[in-house]
């Protein structure tokens, strides 16, 4: 079977896949799996081409980066293990940050990966697992060409001043203004929308990427107008151990009134805070929803209020709202979450379906709804091997 590799590290995940090529890219995959919960402790599934189901551990100890490594080598471990046969024609990743100049898909080189490290400071949750992954299968098949999708190229038709933060013009020279990410998600969402709400998938539209990483971005006419996350993907939403936007000011005051220097803050807003820190129980939203103890409850309002309130915004970035759409591991999964952000935003029209809604139904809306509200699984898996495929010609 001759096939692409996909690999998309996301902050506590590693999915997948092998999708084979017969002069196109096949719908779905002969292979496919993830390891969820890096950061905790890590859980490989992997679904193989004669249909088995295999679920095991991974073994593994230390800082979020080795458990990503370890993550990886095990994977490798597996398909090798169960795939005999394969002919592996290409690798695609998802590479989180492709700051200005890579607003599309780019053959890989190592001349490019390098360059590709300089990000890394903007994404130190993704970035480095993405470049490794990279590097991993260099090292393992060095023949086979590899092609980066970038998370930040679907926000690249924002217009200028979505993308502007108010500094000095010769830092937004430099390129420091707002990327947005989780692009090659709202990419795939974006193009299932026609079928499953009609015509005004071409409106006002807000979809709603929730995971351990989250973020929410308007489109209209299917192309992004705004996004919540910026030069980072620290901003914006709640997260499972992120802040998103704080008050700048609470920066300056950890610096100067308690000496924290780059690196504790960093640890602060990327891994000590968001569902993790305000719970000081789990990032997990599955653990949370299921606890008893008061501080869960407040993480997971806290968690909807935010995403209530960028609502609100986005819909004015937008112009309006015709439909809002949940996606990630939470959108798809949590329905206590989707219910306590549609009662937040009923005064935008936004009514759903109790039971659709706990079914986890592709339309959640209620008959009356003004507002489209929709469950679409997200597969950023499936659009980079799309792109992968393209870029190279197969
Ligand atoms: N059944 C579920 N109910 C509630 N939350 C879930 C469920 N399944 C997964 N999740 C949440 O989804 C998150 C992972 O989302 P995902 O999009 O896979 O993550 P990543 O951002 O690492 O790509 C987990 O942290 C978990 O909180
Ligand atoms: C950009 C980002 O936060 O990605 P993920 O949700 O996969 O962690
Ligand atoms: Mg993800």
């Amino acid at each position: 079977m001759k096939a692409v590799l996909v690999l998309n590290a996301g902050s506590s995940s590693l999915k997948f896949a092998l999708y084979p090529i017969n002069g196109e890219v096949a719908v779905a995959p002969a292979v496919s799996g993830q390891v969820e919960g890096i950061g905790a402790t890590p859980e490989i599934t992997l679904k193989t081409a004669a249909g088995e189901r295999i679920h095991e551990a991974v073994r593994t100890s230390g800082s979020q980066g080795t458990q990503h490594r370890d993550a990886l080598d095990h994977v490798f471990q597996l398909l090798s293990a169960h795939n005999p046969n394969l002919d592996i024609a290409a690798a695609g990743h998802r590479i989180v940050h492709g700051g200005e100049h890579y607003s599309a898909p780019v053959v890989l080189n190592a001349g490019l990966v390098d360059e590709l490290e300089r990000f890394v400071p903007l994404a130190p949750l993704h970035q480095p697992h993405n470049l490794r992954a990279v590097r991993a299968v260099t090292a393992l098949m060095p023949s086979i060409p590899q092609v980066g999708c970038f998370d930040t190229a679907f926000h690249r038709t924002q217009p200028a001043v979505a993308q502007a933060f108010a500094l000095p013009r010769r830092l937004s020279a430099e390129g420091v203004k707002r990327y947005g990410f989780h692009g090659l998600s709202y990419d795939y969402v974006a193009r299932q929308l026609p079928k499953i709400i009609g015509e005004r998938a071409q409106g006002a539209v807000v979809i709603a990427h929730l995971g351990n990483g989250a973020s929410m971005c308007a489109l209209r006419g299917g192309r992004s107008m705004a996004s919540t996350m910026g030069f980072t993907a620290v901003e914006g939403l709640m997260m499972g151990t992120r802040t998103g936007s704080l008050d700048p000011g609470v920066m300056l005051y950890l610096m100067e009134q308690k000496g924290m220097d780059a690196k504790a803050l960093t640890n602060l807003l990327y891994k000590e805070s968001g569902l993790l820190g305000v719970s000081g129980i789990s990032q997990d939203m599955r653990t949370l929803l299921t606890s008893d103890a008061p501080e869960a409850k407040e993480a997971v309002d806290l968690f909807c209020y935010r995403i209530a309130r960028e609502l609100g915004s986005l819909a004015a970035a937008a112009g309006g709202l015709d439909a809002l759409v949940f996606t990630g591991g939470i959108g798809e999964h949590a329905a206590p979450v989707r219910e306590k952000v549609a009662e937040l935003a009923a005064w935008m029209g936004i009514e759903i379906d109790a039971a659709a809604n706990a079914d986890h139904a592709q339309r959640i809306d209620a008959a009356g709804s003004r507002v489209a509200v929709a469950v679409v699984p997200t597969n950023e898996e499936r659009m980079i091997a799309r792109y992968t495929a393209d870029a190279l010609g197969l």
